[in-house]
Order: C-alpha cells, then structure tokens, then sequence
C-alpha cells in the first residue's frame, strides 16, 4: 500500500545518499496531540550509515505508526543535548509487517472499537502477516472470515482513513512541510490532502498560513504546471494581497494597486508576460468564490474583511451589556484592595477599576508608569473577592480569570507583575501559530474574565480568533499603550477600538513611577505629545543623548558598553535598539560591534560562520541570539531570545552526523539546531525596535540618524525609548529625534472603526459585495498607466541627509526649528563628557 509517493520526480535519486534505515517500532514515546510529531523507539535492522548500537529513537512526522510494524526511515542523525543519539526522520515508508503479534496488537488497539483481542487474532490468523495490505485491496474478505457487519466497517473505515492519512504524510514530508505545517494541510483537507497537492498545490496558499506562493511555484514549475493556469493566477491575487497588506499593515487594498501588485508577482516569479485580462477574470471569480471581497475600490481578503466585522460586531455587543457585578459591591472589593496596599490609587486609576469591573468590555490605554500593571493587580484581586462573595471556592480561582498577552516574553512578564499564571494568546486558545489563523480551531475559553496585556501588538485576525473563542457572557479587559508601534500583521486593533469612541474606555495619564525612571518617562510623554523637550540634550541620572554623526554611532556605542561589562553588569540586561538592519547605525552593524565586545573571538575558539543576505558573521559559543521563526515543537517563539551553550563543527566530526551544530538556552529550554535550522536564528545584541515590542532591559541603547528616513516615526521612536528600564542611552542627530517626533507614521487603512459605526446603525455590510467588471477595467487602466510611468522612472535616489555642521550653533539655545534645519554641530557642546561619565554616575 505504500508505494514510494514521488511528487516532484526526484526523490528517488536523493535517497541513495540520505541516511537511511529499516526498523521496527518498539514503542511510541511520545505523539504530539495537535500535530504529526512523534518520538518512536525502534530496533534496527539495517541501514547504510554509522551507528553502532541495535536501538534508536526516531522522531519527525509519521501518520498511525503502528507498534511491531517495521518502516524505512530517511533523515540524519543527530546528537540531542538531553537525550543523546536520535534519528531525525524527514519521511518514511512503512514496510510489510513483520510480525503477527504486531499485527494483532494494532488491531486490538483502542482505534477500533468493538474490535477485540479474540478478533483480531482470528483476522492474523485468516489472513496472516499481510492482513492490512490485504483488508484494504479486498475489504470483503473480512465478511469472508465471518466477522460482523458493524465490526467489518469499523475495520474498513478506520484503515483506509489510516492509510490515506499516511500517504499524506509522506507527501507532506516529501514537500519538506514540518510537522506543524504538514498538520495543518492535513486538518484543513484530511484525506483529499494528496488529491489537493497532486491537482491543485496553489490551493495551499490561499489555505495555509507559511505556504507562501514562491514555495508552491517552484514546486509546480518542476511538475511543469502552465504558468497561466487560472489556478495559479488566482493564488496569485490573493498571495499579492496578502504580501501587500502585511507590509504595510493594510486590511485591504485598493483595486488598481492590487491588479499591479499581482501582475509584477505572477511574472517576476516564472519569468513571463501575464495579462491584465487573465488577472482581471481571475480576481472576479475570486469575488465570486468569497475569497476575495470587494467594497467599492477597496479589496478584502475576506477573513480579514470578515474579522473587522466580527470583531466591531462583538465589541458592541459585549460594550451594551453590564458586567457580572453591582457597583456598589465592586466598589466595596476594591477598597479593600486598597486597604491593603502601601498607596492610594489615584482617582482616574479608582475610575478605571471600577469601570473594569462592572462592565462587560473595558479597554485601558496609558503611558509607561501610569499604573495599567497596578490596575490589572487591583482588578484581579478585586474580581477575585466578589467571584469568593459569590460563591466560587478559592480552589477554582484561577480558573475564572485568563491572563494572556501576544508574545511569549510579554505573557512572562505578566505573569511575572501579577504573580498569576499568563499565557501567550496563541497557546490560551490552544493554536499553535502555523495554519492559517483563518483555520484554526481555537478552544473555547473558560472562566468569566480575560485579561489581554500589551494590546497594541495584536493584529485583526488573531483578535477577531480571540472574540470567536471568548463566550458570549465573557467580561472582557484590553489594557495597552496605543502610541506603541501597531501589530506586525494587519490593523491596528487597539488603537481603532480606543479611536471609535463607541467603546467603555479610561486613559491613565499620571505617572507614578518614582526615581530612576522618571526622566525616561517624561520623555516618552514628551515624544508622544509630538514636542522636543528642551532638555534633550541634558544630561540626567538615567538618560543622555550624544549628538553625533552616523560614523560616530559605533565608536560612542562601544564607550557605553565598555563602561556596562567594566561595571560588571551582563549583555542580559541591555539592549541595542535600532529602526532598521542596514546602515552603519544599523542592527547589523551594531550586532558584530556587540558581539566583539560581549564576546570576541578568543584564539582557538569555534565560530561557524553564517550570512544573511548582505550581513555575515560567525557563531560563537556565548552569542545572544533570536528566534526569528515559531517552533511550537520547541517552544521556542518569533522573538525569544537565548544564548549559544555548544557549538561542533564538521570538521571536528563529533557528532554521528559530522555535521554544524549548535545548542541554544532559552527560557524555554534547550533547543538544537543543524545548518538547515541556522537560519532560524540570528544575533540578537542589537534588534530592531519592532522585535523588542513587549520586552523591558534596564538599559537601552539607540541610534537616531537620519539615514534611517521613513522610519524615523514617532510611535516607533516611543516604543523604543519606553523599553527602557533604567537608563537610556540615545545617539546620534538631534535633527532625526525632531523628524521621529513630527512624523506620525503608521497610519493604516482599516475599517475597523468604520464597521463599529455601521454595527451601531444597525447597517451591517452584506458579506460578500461583488466586484463590477466595469470597476476592473477602469483599475486596470491605472495600472497600465502607473506602470508605463514606472518603466520610465529612472531607479529611486537615496536622499541625502541634511548638512548638520553649522559651527555656530550652540546647545543651549537649542530650538526645534535649528534641529529641523540642521544648523547645529553635534559635536559642539560635547566638551569633555563622555558616555562613561553618565554610565558611571548613572
Ligand atoms: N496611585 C499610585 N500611587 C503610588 N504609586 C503608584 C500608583 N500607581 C502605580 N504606582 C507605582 O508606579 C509604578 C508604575 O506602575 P505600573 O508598573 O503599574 O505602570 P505601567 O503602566 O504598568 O508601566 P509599564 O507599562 O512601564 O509596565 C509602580 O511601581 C507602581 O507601584
């Protein structure tokens, strides 16, 4: 039955030279319950590489192993830090039982019910070792050897679901799909999952979040797929809205930027001329299908058309209705709460509570410092005496109130303020961050309340999956701080709801927190009035600002950090924060400056040397580093940062496989990687400010120059500077501070405040609105226009930043307007103060 399924024609040639080995399963060890994953012991029986011993654990993805059954394994082996020796299978074949016992033992196996021991020893013994292969080409021959009709189809159904799942998964792993991914395709097609790949692979992308469109064309270049197919045109469209809409944050696009943005996609790929005529037919059968959704020039994805409608649908509903608890009685809870507490709360913060626990959906937006973490406290505690008034027993607390919050190191720290359990929203809803957030199947929520912290990171479609999964009599609280960057994925969530003015909402405006952090604080709340403090340049006890040129960033940065490790203070406490990867002041220039001063490379040591596109560097033992991808197997997330414990070499041939290899700690554990994985990392003593959305270090270091052009924003500005903890040192030109501050980027098209208007007039939009073939042709004629326009445009100049050294200017009198106009050196005024003086006072 299991023939060798070879898609793409070339796998049989590459499996001479892959490890390979045939083996019985002894035991499974372990089975993923949300995905293909597994660890089997096995005995060998032979293979074609080294290892000495007759036993060994395999993992990868694998359908219904069956226990005693024997299979062909291919893949490396590899040396875990934990448990040693294991061989990591990228697919497999099961081979012709081996055993009858094991045979017997499957089919007494709880997967068939009503199916004993007695019966499946009866079929074993009919039939013999075969018996599956057998059942399966003649499924009437269990009629033949008298078993009973119900006991006939269980058999039946259950082993062809079997095996359909099994060639799935051998195709998926053929594809190279992971065990998450590969889960997911299987969960969105099941047993027509090699129907889809066979007929139509472009399919997966329309379907399955990380399946991107370039990965699926290769593939179906290779199978020589016409490259005018409507099916690839289509996915096509939709692949060029997404692309489109997650880089700038959009929810939908405009018709003509669409038509362009798919044509440039579908011929940079294969290499040919597509016509507009084919794209056009294309996104209207898309309309039509309910892919896609059209509302007058503007086009939708439709989960996330449908995901702002959800979502503005929901937030009103639960924004009518009272909360769980009397006024009165909350604010009785809440006094005692005080009561306890070394301070007072302040009134806006008493209104805010009080607001939060007597309402269904409440949202809390404020600056660092303000009190939101001493409010979620205070609400916790507060909720948690009136659900005990009520009758809930002290044991079932935690139950009742979900903390949760975008990231991994967000939920930590969280938890950590709160000393209650947080989660990441993707694990409270149990999904696991690959499919298609559109196809998961969220857990319904438990309990009475949901806390989400750090809000402003949550993008439309993984709140609209957070409403869909809360129940209807679910108190909701949103807390966040809306002059924080947007979410990486489209919208800009929190801010819509905060900006609608339709929703139960308090901003926290007093800051509160004391001493160190104060004048960092007072400069957030400079930047996000859109003002130039006047002390910008003033030195204080927990920030500074170094006016210097962009060549003057790297040598100023090492002063600062020489000064930090001559204090004794760890590489884990601090961070570099720039807006972008290049440039001299960029993350990855600041990365190897990092590196060569946390960790140089000492004589002798090993580095295995890497490269990202333009940025090598090397590896060492030591590094800071950052997942850059999710690997739920692992429990390792986008963002999370560790630190390289181990590193072999190839040629030191000390691991079976004589291969790369590194070993990264991170909070979650030890994680290995091999050179296919290596790109999963990356240095991390300098990230961008959007990665470091979420996290807090005592001290913060960041550039500003005005190479960094366009993302000089304010609210990107802010959220770096408010990473801040303790002290924060920032460099460069004050010219590019002011254009931060006067450039109120990241202003997103969405609907979401549109849609709550029309929930509250009771005009909901008709999911879905066709597109007009009219509207189409007078896109396309924009697009053919804007693109004959483009073909002319000679390729776009850098612009040159301004002239900055007018020797007059002197930093006292200091105005906005000499910044703007950059008559002002940055090295005036400097005299003798160097980034050691404040770092020693500090
Ligand atoms: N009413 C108050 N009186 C005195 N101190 C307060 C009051 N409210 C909050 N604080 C204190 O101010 C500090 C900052 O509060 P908190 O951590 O809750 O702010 P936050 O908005 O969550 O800040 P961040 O976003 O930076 O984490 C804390 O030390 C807290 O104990």
């Amino acid at each position: 039955m299991n023939d060798e399924i070879d898609l793409f024609g070339d796998s049989s040639a590459k499996a001479h030279e892959t490890p390979t080995m045939e083996a019985q399963v002894q035991n499974i060890v372990f089975a993923a319950n949300d995905n293909f994953y597994k660890v089997l012991a096995v005995k060998i029986d032979k293979q074609n590489f080294e290892y000495d011993e007759k036993e060994i654990t395999v993992t990868g993805s694998f359908g219904d192993v069956q226990i005693g059954s024997s299979y062909e394994f291919q893949g490396v082996l590899k040396n875990h830090p934990k448990f040693g020796e294991q061989f990591q299978a990228t697919n497999y074949k099961r081979l012709a039982a081996s055993t009858n016992s094991g045979v017997v033992k499957y089919l007494a196996s709880d997967k068939f019910e009503g199916v004993g021991e007695k019966t499946a020893e009866k079929i074993v013994a009919e039939l013999g070792v075969d018996a599956i292969d057998i059942i399966l080409n003649r499924p009437d021959v269990l009629g033949d050897i008298g078993l009973k009709p119900a006991q006939q189809t269980t058999i039946i159904e259950q082993l062809k679901a079997s095996d359909g799942m099994e060639r799935a998964i051998v195709a998926l792993n053929d594809y190279g799909f992971g065990a998450s991914i590969a889960a997911a395709i299987y969960a969105k097609y099941g047993l027509e999952t090699l129907h889809v790949l066979q007929d139509n692979p472009y399919q997966l992308v329309l379907d399955i979040e990380g399946v991107s469109f370039a990965r699926i064309d290769r593939l179906a270049a290779q199978r020589e797929m016409d490259p005018l197919d409507e099916r690839r045109i289509k996915a096509g469209v939709v692949a060029a809205i997404n692309a489109a809409t997650f880089e700038k944050g959009d929810t939908y696009l405009l018709v003509d930027e669409l038509l362009g943005e798919a044509q440039q996609l579908l011929q940079r790929t294969r290499n040919i001329v597509v016509d507009m005529a084919l794209i056009k037919t294309a996104v209207l059968a898309l309309t039509k299908e309910n892919v896609i959704v059209a509302e007058g020039e503007r086009i939708f994805v439709y989960t996330i058309y449908a995901a702002e409608v959800e979502i503005a649908q929901n937030m009103l509903a639960l924004n009518q209705s009272a909360g769980l608890f009397k006024r009165e009685a909350a604010a009785k809870a809440l006094a005692e709460v005080e009561a306890a507490n070394p301070f007072e709360y302040d009134p806006l913060q008493k209104d805010a509570m009080l607001a939060a626990l007597t309402n269904k959906l409440f949202i809390l937006t404020g600056g660092p410092g303000t009190g939101k973490t001493t409010i979620i406290n205070g609400v916790v505690e507060a909720y948690e005496k009136l659900l005990v008034n009520d009758g809930t027993k002290a044991d079932d607390l935690d139950k009742m109130i979900n903390l949760a919050a975008p990231t991994g190191r967000a939920a930590k720290r969280l938890s950590e303020s709160t000393g209650k359990q947080a989660s990441t929203i993707h694990r409270l809803l149990g999904i696991n961050g690959r499919e298609a957030i559109s196809n998961a199947e969220p857990t319904t929520l438990e309990g009475q309340l949901l806390i989400i912290d750090e809000m402003s990171m949550v993008d439309t479609e993984l709140f609209a999956t957070v409403v869909r999964s809360a129940p209807k009599n679910m108190q909701i609280i949103l807390v966040g701080d809306k002059d924080q960057l947007p979410s990486v994925g489209p919208g800009r969530v929190f801010y819509d709801l905060l900006a609608s003015g339709m929703l139960n909402f308090r901003e926290l405006e007093t800051i509160h927190r004391q001493g160190k952090g104060s004048t960092i604080i007072e400069l957030a709340s400079a930047v996000k009035e859109g003002t130039v403090p006047a002390d910008l340049l003033e030195r204080k006890p927990d920030r500074s600002f170094f006016p210097v040129h962009m060549a003057q960033v790297a040598p100023y940065i090492e002063k600062v950090v020489k000064s930090w490790i001559a204090r004794g203070k760890s590489v884990r406490d601090m961070q570099i924060l720039a807006p972008m990867y290049r440039t001299a002041a960029g993350v990855n220039r600041l990365n190897l400056l990092g590196q060569s001063l946390f960790n140089p490379l000492k004589p002798g040591a090993r580095e295995i040397k890497w490269r990202e596109g333009e940025f090598e560097f090397g590896f060492r033992v030591g590094d800071k580093v950052m997942q850059k991808t999710n690997d739920p197997e692992n429990n390792v997330f986008n963002g999370d940062i560790g630190y390289i414990k181990t590193i072999m070499l190839a040629k030191d041939k000390e691991n079976a496989e004589k291969a790369d290899y590194m070993e990264v700690e991170f909070d979650a554990g030890m994680v290995c990687y091999m050179r296919p994985d290596f790109i999963n990392i990356t240095l991390a003593y300098a990230t961008t400010i959007h990665k470091a959305q979420g996290g807090e270090y005592a001290l913060v270091i960041m550039p500003l120059v005005m190479q960094f052009g366009r993302m000089l924003q304010r609210n990107l500005l802010y959220t770096g500077l408010t990473r801040a903890s303790e002290s924060l040192v920032l460099l460069g030109e004050p010219a590019a501070f002011a254009k931060a501050i006067e450039t109120e980027g990241g202003d997103r098209r969405t609907t979401l405040q549109q849609r709550l208007a029309e929930a509250i007039d009771g005009v909901m939009p008709k999911i879905p609105t066709q597109i007009k073939r009219d509207q189409l042709n007078h896109a396309a004629e924009t697009v053919a226009e804007t693109l004959k326009h483009a073909t002319a445009k000679p390729a776009a100049t850098k612009t040159a930043a301004p002239e900055m050294a007018v020797a007059d200017a002197d930093p006292d009198t200091l105005t906005i307007a000499s910044i703007m106009e950059g008559r002002f050196d940055p090295n005036i005024g400097m005299g003798d103060l160097t980034p050691y003086d404040f770092l020693e006072k500090a």
